[in-house]
């Protein structure tokens, strides 16, 4: 298959024309009394008509065929996808997941099929919250597109190529990489081997990029390293094309005569797009001090309250640490956000082979967490020699203010839950001395005067 072209930036204006069409784009108006080509032309509005400026989202579709034209809509009662977050007692413990199953080979799982819901608060309906979702499939959606009413989604892969073809035309997501399709949008994913990986679902609010402050006009993630796909259409007709709809948490699906990927010319700001996260500039202390991993931020996506998240997407990617007389790893912490964690490759600094990828970790709100009993002991009597830490690794938190409740297959249904987490802290030595009346951090003395009981 030949590389995908694709545009650059993020929140642009972008126009773009399938060339197999020239000119298909209306010139100086959206709603010409007739579209070049006998096109229809449609909007998709991903914020109010009368949104700020600054906020304001919509694209034009100029498309063989508007969206209209489809059967009812039925219950589709396939996947594991929920938002009732009282279907468990609420448990405030340390959660580790060992790696999601794919699908057995005897079944055929889509992506829509392959989606499970791990946790989650707030509802669609009012439109604040989110939900976390694992995917896993192992064939591809054929005749078969996706639509989402509820919210945004920002797919995190860890295992396999999606391809995707959208309404904006296509993508391809490898792991590393992320992709954001927004509510409304409709897309297909197409798969080569058995795929896994982390969806975070916001239902109020689009994905921004965060503020610099004093960092200045540009680092963390730049925003010309955001890739929008360009326009791709097919003209099919088919006895039954599915379509289905994500809706008040549940999933609908109606039939129509024809590919919905048949837009041959679209232009707006509202957009699907892409992330290399091998192209994340990362900043850091050069001096001392664990720095908070704020500074790790590739998207927000903000509530109501200044500088809280309903989710902060944020790496740790491979980086040089070179800070001096400091505990270098992960400080110990409560928080009064809730902490989900995924690994996407390698092993992460606070928990060497303890934390796989493919799996994932649920720190809540204030529960007490951080390095495990090794990582302290390494970390606390290492050389402070610069190095290089997280080399060929790659994990991710989605950090939100809201308390995440998990749900019954992240619970129960999945088996993956391991009740021997706690574990990996139960060793923690109290390394507490006091000399000639002063109090005094042993660490200080590693190795030389033993302790006073
Ligand atoms: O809990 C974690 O591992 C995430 C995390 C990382 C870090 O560098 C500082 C604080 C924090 O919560
Ligand atoms: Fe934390």
């Amino acid at each position: 298959m030949s590389e995908l072209k694709y545009l650059s930036g993020f929140g642009s204006e972008f126009t773009s024309e399938d060339p197999r069409c020239p000119n298909s784009l209306p010139k100086g108006q959206n709603n010409p009394q007739k579209c070049p080509y006998g096109l229809y032309a449609e909007q998709l509005s991903g914020s109010a008509f009368t949104a700020p400026r600054t906020e304001n989202r919509r694209s034009w579709f100029y498309r063989i065929k508007p969206s209209v034209g489809h059967k009812p809509f039925k219950k589709f009662n396939k996947g594991n996808i929920t938002h009732n977050w009282d279907g468990q007692e609420p448990d405030p413990n340390q959660m580790r997941w060992q790696p999601f199953d794919f699908p057995t080979k005897s079944e055929n799982v889509h992506f829509i099929e392959g989606l499970n819901t791990i946790c989650g608060a707030g509802d669609p309906k009012t439109k604040q919250g989110l939900a976390i979702h694992i995917y896993s499939c192992n064939s591809s959606m054929n005749d078969c597109a996706f639509y989402n009413a509820d919210g945004d989604f920002l797919i995190v892969p860890q295992t396999g190529t999606l391809h995707v073809t959208t309404e904006f035309g296509k993508l391809t997501l490898k792991p590393n990489e992320i992709g954001v399709i927004q509510q409304g949008m409709r897309f297909n994913v197409k798969i080569n081997e058995p795929c896994r990986g982390y969806i975070l679902e916001v239902f109020g609010q689009h994905f921004i990029l965060p503020d610099l402050g004093p960092i200045g006009a540009n680092g963390l993630a730049n925003p010309r390293d955001f890739l929008t796909p360009v326009a791709w259409y097919e003209d099919r007709t088919v006895d039954n094309y599915e379509i289905i709809s994500k809706y008040q948490g549940k999933l609908f699906v109606c039939e129509q005569d024809h590919s919905p990927f048949d837009v041959v010319a679209w232009h707006g700001n509202y957009v699907p797009y892409k992330y290399d996260l091998a192209n994340f500039m990362v900043i850091n202390t050069v001096s001392f001090d664990h720095c908070d991993p704020s500074i790790f931020t590739v998207l927000s996506c903000q509530s109501e309250k200044k500088g809280t998240a309903i989710a902060d997407f944020v790496i740790f990617p491979p980086r040089w640490s070179v800070q001096e007389h400091t505990f270098r790893p992960p400080y110990y912490h409560r928080n009064c956000m809730s902490e989900f964690m995924g690994l996407i490759l390698g092993e992460y600094e606070a928990k060497r082979g303890g934390f796989l990828p493919g799996g994932a970790t649920l720190h809540s709100i204030m529960t007490p967490h951080g390095p495990d009993l090794k990582c302290f002991e390494d970390a606390s009597n290492e050389e402070l020699k610069p190095t290089r830490v997280a080399e060929g690794t790659q994990a991710f938190m989605f950090e939100s203010c809201l308390s995440l409740a998990v749900t019954k297959w992240g619970a129960e249904t999945c088996e993956k839950l391991d009740p021997e987490y706690f574990k990996c802290w139960q060793g923690l030595k109290k390394n507490f001395t006091v000399l000639l009346g002063l109090a005094t951090r042993k660490s200080v003395f590693f190795g030389g005067i033993a302790s006073i009981p």
